[in-house]
């Protein structure tokens, strides 16, 4: 393949992008694209993702993506029992403004059932936590209900990104694309979704920093909206963010340890009620 950033990296991420090419494969012998199509045609229409962040932002408000997942490559199980309706719920009354569900099987002990589980037990827009690297993975998210698909530039070239930008767009999903320094943010800045994700995690090392954050969201201007994600733990990393002028955050771990999701996030994110 020609993911450019990948090919001088043989890393995590490499391995995982490897895979989803053979499990699109094996998914196609299953189900076509037809089929997807199809299915996507019974579901409801998208709930608002990109809206819904946005209402917040504009307000100065924190506007939080709470993450469901039960695991990660680099820190194990996180929640055992794992419940996703039970903590969409809990999310949506802790005053998330919409949900990310891990749904990659093998690194994440993710599944689909999973976000179509949460997307019942509450009325968030939900998006679809995966390594988007073909159109067929655009129409099976519409299909399963997401309102919404990442795209991580890291394990993408610009124009694959547009083109998957261009179906999402055009089946109704938003799209959140992710980056971690600045070459990537220049690729990222050439689609037209208004929503940028900056990963403090490393996703070839899985160090974090928020300084990720910091730095490239100056350069990111006031009609897109800057998303932090990843090692957003205490009360004075959202405060370090907001003084800044960022208000999008996507937060997993620290709620996933919690015993009440909902409650941490109330706890994180409005302390004062
Ligand atoms: O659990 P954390 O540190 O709060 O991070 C959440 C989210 O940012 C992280 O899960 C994530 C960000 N980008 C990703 C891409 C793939 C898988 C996972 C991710």
């Amino acid at each position: 393949m020609t993911d450019r950033h990948l090919d001088k990296t043989p890393t995590i991420l490499r391995k995982i992008v490897d895979r989803k090419w053979e499990e699109i494969d094996d998914r196609k012998l299953k189900v076509s694209v037809a089929d997807l199509k199809a299915m996507a045609g019974d579901q409801e229409p998208a709930r608002g993702f990109a809206n819904a962040l946005r209402q917040r932002i504009e307000q100065q408000k924190p506007a939080v993506i709470a993450e469901i997942k039960k695991a990660s490559p680099s820190k194990g199980i996180l929640r055992d029992p794992f419940e996703p309706a039970v903590i969409a719920e809990s999310y949506e009354n802790g005053g998330a403004a919409c949900l990310s569900v891990l749904t990659d099987r093998d690194f994440f002990q993710g599944h689909e059932d999973y976000l179509v589980a949460a997307r019942n037990a509450c009325g968030l827009p939900v998006i679809r936590k995966d390594f988007m690297v073909a159109p067929y993975q655009v129409y099976e998210s519409r299909a399963i209900g997401a309102d919404c698909i990442l795209l991580i530039a890291a394990c993408l070239t610009k124009d694959q990104m547009q083109e998957l930008e261009g179906i999402a767009h055009e089946i109704g999903l938003d799209v959140l694309v992710e980056v971690h320094d600045g070459e990537e943010l220049d690729d990222a800045l050439t689609l037209t979704t208004p929503l940028v994700g900056i990963n403090n995690r490393n996703l070839h090392t899985f160090d974090v920093s928020l300084d990720t954050t910091f730095d490239l969201h100056e350069r990111i201007s006031r009609d897109r909206l800057t998303i932090t994600e990843s090692g957003i733990m205490t009360r004075s990393d959202v405060e370090a963010m907001t003084a800044r002028g960022i208000y999008g955050f996507l937060v997993g771990e620290s709620f996933m340890r919690a015993d009440q999701p909902g409650q941490k996030l109330q706890e994180l994110f409005f302390p004062e009620g």
